[in-house]
């Protein structure tokens, strides 16, 4: 039978709450402001850039590891199956992380210059194109920060990354979570019932980025470009 409508889409207390949680934890990890200073500050020679860049990936992906240490349920996983779905989800997380940046949060003038710090980074146009297509298709979007927050958790809680071995105990994660984003999606954008649809379709086009992020560092490694250690631990660079 199916549930009545009432229990279709209200968001019960305990939704409220765990909703609060992983709000609470996207927004208290911002990047440092004397980085998103220096965006403004530094010169434009391409090694700039990219060093530039290099400090806000570094520090994304702390603020990445902080966040998902905040999903309920993620610290009782085990441990490997912990670091498989950190790896496995850390590209996937940046380029989420970074499309929104764009598309809302970022201080005016901030995502001009980002923008043009990225396309003179020393990155090739041929990954340059689907990246920012990629942003410009999450801009149309106009996700709340509620769903911008869940959809980073569900791309976190993926079950079928890599090396992952209990992917059933990572499912049980994610479904409460999808439940929740499927019944933000109908309350934030009534007049579009397919948004939830369209929200984890973005997901699939994110996946696709996996693999040119893979190209874009292995270009950069070839023209001598260094990255931090922590980049290299997470995202296997040799
Ligand atoms: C992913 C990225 C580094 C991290 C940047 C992102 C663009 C926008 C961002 C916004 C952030 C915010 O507002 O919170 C945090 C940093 C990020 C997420 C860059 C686009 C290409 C670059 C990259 O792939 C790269 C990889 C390795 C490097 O050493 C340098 C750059």
């Amino acid at each position: 039978t199916t549930k009545p409508t009432k229990e279709k889409f209200e968001i019960t207390k305990e939704q409220q709450d765990f909703m609060n949680v992983i709000l609470d934890a996207y927004n208290r990890h911002q990047i440092p402001p004397d980085v998103a200073k220096k965006l403004l500050q530094e010169q434009y020679s391409a090694e700039e850039n990219f060093l530039l860049l290099t400090e806000m990936a570094t520090s994304q992906v702390q603020v990445l590891v902080e966040f998902t240490k905040n999903i309920p349920g993620f610290l009782s996983l085990d441990h490997e199956d912990q670091i498989a779905l950190l790896k496995g989800s850390a590209v996937e997380a940046t380029f989420l992380r970074s499309a929104q940046a764009f598309s809302t949060k970022m201080p005016s003038g901030h995502t001009e210059v980002l923008e043009e710090r990225i396309r003179k980074s020393g990155i090739s146009e041929e990954f340059m194109t689907p990246m920012f297509n990629f942003y410009k298709s999450i801009g149309e979007l106009h996700m709340v920060q509620e769903e911008q927050a869940l959809l980073t958790a569900i791309t976190i809680m993926t079950p079928d990354r890599p090396y992952v071995k209990d992917q059933q105990a990572v499912e049980r994660l994610q479904e409460p979570m999808l439940d929740i984003l499927r019944k933000l999606c109908a309350l934030h954008h009534p007049g579009e019932p397919q948004y939830f649809a369209r929200l984890l379709g973005r997901l699939t086009e994110l996946r696709t980025l996996n693999h040119y992020h893979a190209e874009m560092l292995t270009s950069w490694r070839m023209n001598d470009y260094k990255f931090t250690p922590l980049l290299c631990e997470i995202w296997d660079v040799q």
